[in-house]
């Protein structure tokens, strides 16, 4: 405790951006205290976002023998009638996992946890509540960090019933594998749903109002992620709203504008996702948040308009991603107790966790195009490696755009088994300004998908180099 208020930093929500913060005052040698509604700490990350379906995703794909079906043909299983209890086991046994280490982390490192729902008073003071409502006690502090995240959005006029209607929260609590799902959205968590579901050889159809999926890809690498989405016989419904959603005994029943129905066992909306600011009674500190319950800040402090109360992680809005709320929460912390630190590197990473991967960072073909930057592309397939063909995965490809003036690497883009590990040798070489000639002369472990990196500098230089018989080169 330091001066007249109970501590120096409460932080409200033990997400990413929370957690991270708080640790930080901590080494800085600050009193911290962390809010925690759930009765778990970890946030939307660890409950029922990143890690739960990184895990699913996890477990099917072991279960299903899913990377070996290169080798030993699509009809190979390591386990038959896989149930939802084999999937909730590995997940509950995860996330109890996550919550163990940071318990751990919070208790090293003096940080206390309250557990209940964190309201403001005023500009120091906030009031912690029970989940009945009932006021457990007020605290004060000389900053507060507000690191709510938030929650999936649920239109009025989709019947949910966490059974046959479900959100990206309840889709957890599975009791039952639906034989056919719809996925409503196709934002990366419908994507990644969608896979997830597509891989256990369920029938799913997936529906979005927008002509195109994850617009913000290489559209190279959407085209083979596409081709492979065709493959699974998934049913996609692109360009078209959904006019409503009804039950019908055991199943959904979603009708199109473009006239069509689609029914199924199971039908998950993940039409986008809202702040979880709603409970905190912000007019008592002097702020309001936008219609999606968004608040602003200064991207380089992580101030909002009161300077003493800061905010960060998905309750900021773009990008929202653990990844970044993580720095987010970092920078709050020391900004708040006077260590200036540079801002976040405007270039980071995007992983998508579907079947297969997606990542990427930097610019693609389009964006270079659009910035009328002189640029080459190389392409590698993973097939092209012999890594590909010892561990099976058959498709993948990695992409890279290099700028013919300065042969700096402008972007780097990947789909395909391991594509969000192997997007950070690309990262380091772009982040420190690097040109794809490293790719030429290093050397790397063979047999490894890394390699592709290799294969796609080279495939640039073949297009780069001068002929010697003078012709166009290759
Ligand atoms: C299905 C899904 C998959 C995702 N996959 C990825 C991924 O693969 N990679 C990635 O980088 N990101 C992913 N994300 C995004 C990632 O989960 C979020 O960016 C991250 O969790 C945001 O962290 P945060 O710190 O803002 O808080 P959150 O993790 O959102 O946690 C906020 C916490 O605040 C608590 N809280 C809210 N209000 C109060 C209150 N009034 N009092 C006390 N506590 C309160 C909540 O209970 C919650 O525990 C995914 C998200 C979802 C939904
Ligand atoms: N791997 C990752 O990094 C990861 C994974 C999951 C989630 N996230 C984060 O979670 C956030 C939320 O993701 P999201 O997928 O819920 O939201 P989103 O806003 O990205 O996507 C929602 C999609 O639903 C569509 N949609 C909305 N209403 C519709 C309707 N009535 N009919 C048809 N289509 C409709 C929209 O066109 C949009 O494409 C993302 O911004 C992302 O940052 C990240």
């Amino acid at each position: 405790m330091t001066g007249t208020r109970d501590y120096d930093i409460v932080v409200i929500g033990s997400g990413p951006a929370g957690r991270r913060a708080a640790v930080q005052a901590a080494k800085l040698g600050r009193s911290a205290l962390v809010i925690e509604k759930m009765s778990g700490v970890g946030g939307v990350c660890v409950h029922t976002g990143t890690i739960p379906s990184k895990t699913l995703r996890e477990a099917v794909l072991s279960l299903t023998g899913w990377r070996e079906r290169g080798i030993y043909g699509s009809g190979w299983r390591v386990k038959k009638d896989i149930t939802a209890a084999d999937l909730r086991a590995r997940l509950d046994q995860t996330v109890e996992r996550e919550v163990d280490v940071l318990d751990h982390q919070f208790a090293r490192n003096g940080v206390t946890v309250a557990h209940g729902a964190a309201r403001f008073v005023d500009g120091h003071h906030v009031e912690i509540a029970s989940g009945s409502g009932e006021l457990l006690r007020v605290v004060s502090a000389d900053r507060i960090l507000i690191a709510v995240g938030t929650r999936p959005f649920r239109p009025d006029d989709v019947p949910f019933d966490d059974r046959i209607v479900v959100d990206s929260d309840s889709i957890l609590a599975l009791e039952r594998l639906p034989r056919s799902l719809t996925v409503i959205g196709a934002g990366v968590i419908g994507i990644e749903y969608a896979t997830i579901f597509a891989a256990l050889d369920i029938q799913v159809t997936l529906v979005d109002a927008r002509e195109t999926i994850l617009d913000f890809v290489d559209r190279e690498i959407i085209a083979d992620f596409m081709h492979d989405l065709s493959d699974y016989g998934m049913v996609l419904r692109l360009g078209t709203r959904v006019k409503s959603i009804r039950k019908n005994g055991d199943q959904a029943v979603a009708e199109l504008e473009d006239g069509r129905q689609v029914c199924s066992d199971m039908l998950l909306y993940t039409g986008g996702r809202t702040g979880a600011t709603d409970g905190l009674n912000l007019e008592a500190c002097g702020l309001a948040a936008d219609a999606r319950g968004r608040l602003k800040v200064d991207p380089q402090t992580l101030q909002t308009a009161m300077p003493d109360i800061y905010a960060a992680g998905d309750v900021i809005g773009f990008p929202a991603l653990a990844a970044t709320s993580l720095e987010q929460g970092r920078l709050a912390a020391c900004h708040a107790f006077g260590y200036e630190l540079p801002a976040p590197e405007p270039v980071f990473p995007y992983g998508i966790y579907a079947v297969p991967e997606i990542s990427t960072i930097g610019l693609n073909e389009e964006e270079a195009r659009a910035k009328s930057i002189p640029y080459e592309c190389g392409i590698a397939r993973f097939r092209e490696t012999s890594r590909g063909h010892v561990t099976g995965p058959g498709s993948g490809m990695l992409k890279l755009v290099i700028s013919l003036q300065t042969r700096k690497l402008l972007g780097i883009h990947i789909v395909g088994e391991s594509a969000t590990e192997l997007i950070h040798i690309g990262q380091a070489v772009l982040t420190l300004g690097g040109t794809f000639d490293y790719f030429l002369n290093a050397t790397f472990n063979y047999p490894t998908l890394a390699e592709a990196y290799k294969i796609a500098a080279l495939d640039a230089w073949n297009r780069m180099m001068p002929r010697r018989d003078g012709r166009a080169p290759l």
